[in-house]
C-alpha cells in the first residue's frame, strides 16, 4: 500500500491556464509530456482493443474487490490505472493475466480478453497466456544471477539453448529498455550489483526477452529517484511502440505525463475512463475531478 503522492517525479511548474472548476480549487491540468511528439496519436485512437475487461466482478472470499468493470484497452498505448489506496487497481491488474489464481479463496465473475483469447476459459494455458504477458512490480527483483541470466530467464525456462539466440534477446530487450550502453560491458556481472533504477529497467527488460505482447506495470517507479523515474517514464514512452501498456501508479503527474487513457477506480468501481488529457483536464465525474485535484486520497 502506498500513500497517494500528489507530487510530480520530477518537480516542474504546470501550465498556466488551468481551466477553473465549479465552486473549487482548478482541476489539475495535464502535465507536459516526456516527449515533445504527441503522446496519443490518431493511430492508438482508432486502434483495436487488444485488452477487453467486461462485466468483472472479484471477490476475495466474501468480500467484494471489483464492481462490474468495463474496460477496453487499446493496441500500443498505454492505459493509467488510477484511484486511492484500496480501490482494486493492483487486483484488476491481475486479473489480466491471472495472477490472482495465485491467492486462495478468490472468485472471479465477468470475462477478460487479450486479442481472441478469453483468459478465463475454461481448459486455457495459463502459462502460455502469461508468457504473453509481461508483469513489472514496484519494487524491482532481480533475481541473484549475472545481468545476461537475468534477461535470459524466460528464454531459457522456454527451453531456449541456442547461445546465438539468446545473445540476440540478451542484447535486444537491454536496448529497449534503455540499459544496453551501461551494462554491456559487464553483462556476467551480478545484477544486484546494479542502481535501483538500473535493476527496474533490468526487470523491465527480462519482461520484453520473451516478446510479450501487453505490459503490466504496478507502481513501477514508487521505489526510485526522480531520475530514475523519469529514465523509465521515457522508456514507457518508447516502449508503446510495440507493447501494449497498462500502468497502475498513484502519480497524478506520472499518468498525465506517460498515459493515453486513464482510468479512475474508487473503491472497487471505475468511475471515469477516457482520453488521458481529457480525463485530467476535464472530467466528468466530480470525485475524479476531487481526486485529480488532491481533494481527497
Ligand atoms: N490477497 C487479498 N486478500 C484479501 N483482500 C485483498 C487481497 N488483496 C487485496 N485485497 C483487498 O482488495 C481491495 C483492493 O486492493 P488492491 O491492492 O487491489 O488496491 P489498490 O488500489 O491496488 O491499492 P494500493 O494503491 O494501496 O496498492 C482492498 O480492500 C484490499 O484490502
Amino acid at each position: 500500500m502506498t500513500e497517494f503522492d500528489p507530487q510530480p517525479a520530477v518537480p516542474e511548474p504546470l501550465p498556466a491556464g488551468a481551466p477553473a472548476s465549479p465552486g473549487g480549487p482548478p482541476v489539475v491540468q495535464a502535465a507536459p509530456k516526456v516527449s515533445e511528439v504527441p503522446l496519443t496519436d490518431t493511430a492508438v485512437l482508432s486502434a483495436p482493443p487488444l485488452v477487453r475487461i467486461q462485466d468483472l466482478n472479484l471477490f476475495y472470499g466474501g468480500k467484494q474487490a471489483l464492481f462490474d468493470i468495463n474496460l477496453d484497452v487499446r493496441e500500443h498505448s498505454v492505459m493509467a490505472l488510477i484511484g486511492p489506496s484500496g480501490c482494486g487497481k493492483s487486483t484488476l491488474l491481475r486479473c489480466i493475466n491471472r495472477m490472482n489464481d495465485l491467492i486462495g479463496n478468490v472468485r472471479i465473475e465477468g470475462s477478460v480478453t487479450v486479442g481472441e483469447d478469453d483468459v478465463y476459459a475454461p481448459g486455457v494455458d495459463v502459462i502460455s497466456l502469461r508468457k504473453r504477458m509481461g508483469m513489472v512490480f514496484q519494487k524491482s527483483n532481480p533475481f541473484p544471477k549475472s545481468i545476461y541470466e537475468n534477461v535470459a530467464y524466460g528464454l531459457r525456462i522456454q527451453g531456449v539453448k541456442d547461445r546465438s539466440v539468446l545473445d540476440e534477446a540478451v542484447e535486444r530487450s537491454l536496448i529497449a529498455s534503455g540499459l544496453w550502453n551501461e551494462v554491456k560491458d559487464r553483462l556476467k556481472d551480478s545484477a544486484l550489483g546494479l542502481s535501483g533504477g538500473q535493476q527496474q529497467r533490468l526487470c523491465i527488460a527480462r519482461a520484453l526477452a520473451v516478446k510479450p505482447e501487453v505490459l503490466l506495470m504496478d507502481e513501477p517507479c514508487s521505489a526510485l529517484d526522480p531520475l530514475a523515474t523519469s529514465r523509465i517514464e521515457e522508456l514507457i514512452f518508447e516502449l508503446k511502440r510495440n507493447f501494449t501498456i497498462v500502468i497502475v501508479t498513484h502519480n497524478m503527474q506520472q499518468a498525465a505525463r506517460v498515459s493515453d487513457f486513464t482510468a479512475f477506480f474508487w473503491m472497487g468501481k471505475l468511475i471515469e475512463t477516457g482520453l488521458t488529457e481529457k480525463v485530467f483536464t476535464n472530467p466528468v465525474a466530480r470525485m475524479t475531478e476531487d481526486y485529480i485535484s488532491g481533494r481527497f486520497g
